[in-house]
């Protein structure tokens, strides 16, 4: 039953036993195989097995997809975690054993994401690093720097040591102490393999090497018991210059202490029509044949490229783009605007949103909280901005269990013993109202009278007044930005945690896995796509060509390309289109 609705490379895939390495082309299932394997290895557990089953994914919106379906198939979640690497580490390594560490056993927080940007932002200017200048935060297994020059390297010691001062941790110190832990006390990942039978990996081909370390560390030490499951495609590798890496099968069996592990493949394209696959196969690194097997394979689709448009004219020529895909009936959702860099989504929406004033956008850079998605306010917020709805229970009740850890774990106190249990605490969440109507206020509001049911006096606790603190000073600074120029009111709040509806505007990082009837992809451009830093690590024609293929890999049938003209670099000299692109002789539609 299960397995219905799968072909049959997919259901050998998920019926596969032991380890299993899946690469396949864009469109081939790989996202349907992981979430039916989780379904089956839960269906294949003995009645009141404790065991659970994991699927470690790119994005947070990835982990949270998976969910829903998980949800929407009628698989009871309970024994199914999933969620990134960094979240894994936090929820299941260091929250549970940070007293065995040293570096941890006198106390931590984790550090706010938008404390670590200012204090980054601070320390370039004092290093005299210009703002676009990478710095490599990432660790080695030893714990020495990955960042090879020698400003970078001051820069990160003072970094550290404002971290260490205020025993905060970010990203990189997160994955590095729970190496740590795993290494040094053989009985952690032992204990994490007797419970987890099976870790999915998702895009595996974007995987840092100590992200590998910690996922093989676990593997390796439960030999049999824990199935290792990596898919992903190393044509779709976007993340090399942060650290990604597509190991090959020999270095996976290697990291896993030489246990066997199967290769496995899936062909054929349920997405895409042949024409956009052709299209995007210019792009390929090794040429392998795509073919189109779903049901619109036979479609004409529409494949434009604009390189006339003036950068000053880009967002009327974008809205133009999204009315001829509404025009035809395709649904707002299915619409997707892809920026070239994550800083221009804000004001690229606003400008939309302008234009079009009765279609709905989807984009972060709308939302009035900043992308801090680890502080504990913000958990709480997301609980009481999203309301009861069955199409949501499964994620609602992982936030809620979430919760429930974080402020054990920050107040060494549990809530009072009735709210211990997600669901009841959900109920109790759903049951708190507030008079208030501006967004703040409401959220004040409700904080406080959850803190008084649950019983828990967070100011005597400065971790937690520190964040909240943190947490409303960055809406207030959104609020009162004239870029962002958000309203305050209770609706826009909530419309942040809308279920995805509208047309999509994000990077092509952040809609990794995804697919849209009509992807609208702009700032084609050298400097952009591909960044600077990859032209400048003498990596942009790879980089470049992966950046491509993801991009028009996530359309099903329209395909807008646009290298605009006009943008400048600092000096004064144009962008050049992107020289992938420039290179492909395509019958391109009129557009
Ligand atoms: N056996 C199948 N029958 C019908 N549709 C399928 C089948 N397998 C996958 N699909 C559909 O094909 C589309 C692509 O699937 P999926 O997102 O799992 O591909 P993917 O390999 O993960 O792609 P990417 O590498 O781009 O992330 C989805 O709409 C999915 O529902």
């Amino acid at each position: 039953m299960i397995l219905a609705k799968l072909n049959k490379e997919q259901k050998i895939a998920v019926q596969q036993d032991g380890h299993v390495l899946l690469t396949a082309c864009p469109g081939s299932g790989k996202t349907r195989v992981i979430i039916h394997k989780l379904a089956h290895e839960l269906s294949m557990m003995a009645e009141g097995s404790k065991k659970k089953v994991m699927a470690l994914t790119f994005t947070v919106r990835a982990s949270e997809e998976i969910f829903r379906r998980l949800n929407a198939m009628g698989i009871n979640s309970d024994q199914i975690w999933s969620g990134t690497l960094h979240s894994f580490c936090l929820e299941w390594i260091i929250r549970p054993y940070s007293c065995y560490l040293p570096e941890l056993m006198n106390g931590y927080t984790i550090a706010d994401e938008t404390f670590c940007a200012d204090l980054i932002d601070t320390l370039k200017v004092k290093h005299k690093l210009k703002a676009i200048d990478p710095v490599n935060f990432r660790f080695n297994r030893d714990g020495s720097f990955a960042e090879p020059k020698s400003i970078q390297r001051e820069l990160l010691k003072e970094y550290h040591a404002v971290l260490k001062k205020k025993k905060l941790i970010d990203f990189e110190l997160l994955l590095l102490y729970a190496y740590r832990i795993l290494i040094s006390l053989p009985k952690i990942p032992q204990t994490l393999s007797n419970l987890f039978k099976l870790i999915c990996v998702d895009e595996y081909q974007d995987t840092q090497d100590l992200m590998y370390a910690i996922i093989c560390q676990i593997v390796k030490t439960g030999k049999t018991k824990t199935s290792l499951f990596l898919v992903g495609d190393t044509d779709q590798a976007i993340y090399a210059s942060l650290g990604g890496v597509a190991k090959n099968i020999a270095e996976i069996k290697s990291e896993i202490g030489g246990l066997p592990i199967t290769p496995l493949t899936l062909t054929g394209n349920y997405r895409t029509c042949q024409r956009v696959i052709d299209f995007y196969s210019h792009f390929q690194t090794q040429k392998i044949k795509i073919e189109a097997v779903g049901q619109n394979a036979k479609q004409k689709g529409m494949i434009t490229f604009n390189n006339v448009v003036h950068h000053g004219g880009i967002v009327e020529e974008i809205a133009r783009l999204i009315r001829i895909s509404l025009d035809k009936g395709i649904p707002e959702g299915e619409i997707c605007v892809l920026v070239p860099q994550w800083w221009l989504i804000t004001s690229v929406s606003k400008k939309l949103r302008a234009i079009l004033p009765g279609v709905n956008f989807d984009a972060s850079g709308l939302a009035p909280m900043a992308r801090n998605r680890d502080n504990i306010w913000y958990k709480l917020s997301r609980l009481f901005l999203t309301g009861p709805n069955p199409r949501i229970y499964a994620l609602r009740y992982k936030w809620a269990e979430e919760l429930i850890n974080d402020f054990s774990s920050q107040t060494k106190a549990n809530f009072e013993e009735q709210f211990q249990h997600p669901k009841s605490l959900l109920r109790l969440i759903n049951s708190i109202k507030s008079v208030e109507t501006e967004g703040m206020p409401y959220l004040h509001d409700c904080f406080d009278q959850f803190l008084v049911e649950v019983k828990i006096d967070y100011s005597l606790h400065p971790s937690l007044v520190e964040n909240r603190k943190l947490f409303f000073a960055h809406i207030e600074k959104r609020l009162s930005d004239p870029v962002f120029s958000i309203p305050s009111d209770i609706l826009s709040f909530k419309s942040f945690y809308r279920e995805m509806s509208g047309v999509i505007i994000n990077t092509c990082v952040g809609v990794k896995g995804e697919e849209f009837e009509t992807v609208i992809a702009y700032g084609l451009l050298n400097g952009y796509i591909p960044h600077w830093n990859e032209i400048f690590s003498g990596n942009a024609n790879e980089a470049s060509k992966k950046l491509m293929y993801v991009i028009c890999s996530r359309a099903k049938t329209n395909l807008h390309l646009i290298s605009e003209k006009g943008r400048t670099t600092k000096k004064g000299d144009e962008l050049a289109m992107n020289p992938e692109l420039k290179d492909v002789v395509f019958d391109y539609d009129i557009h």
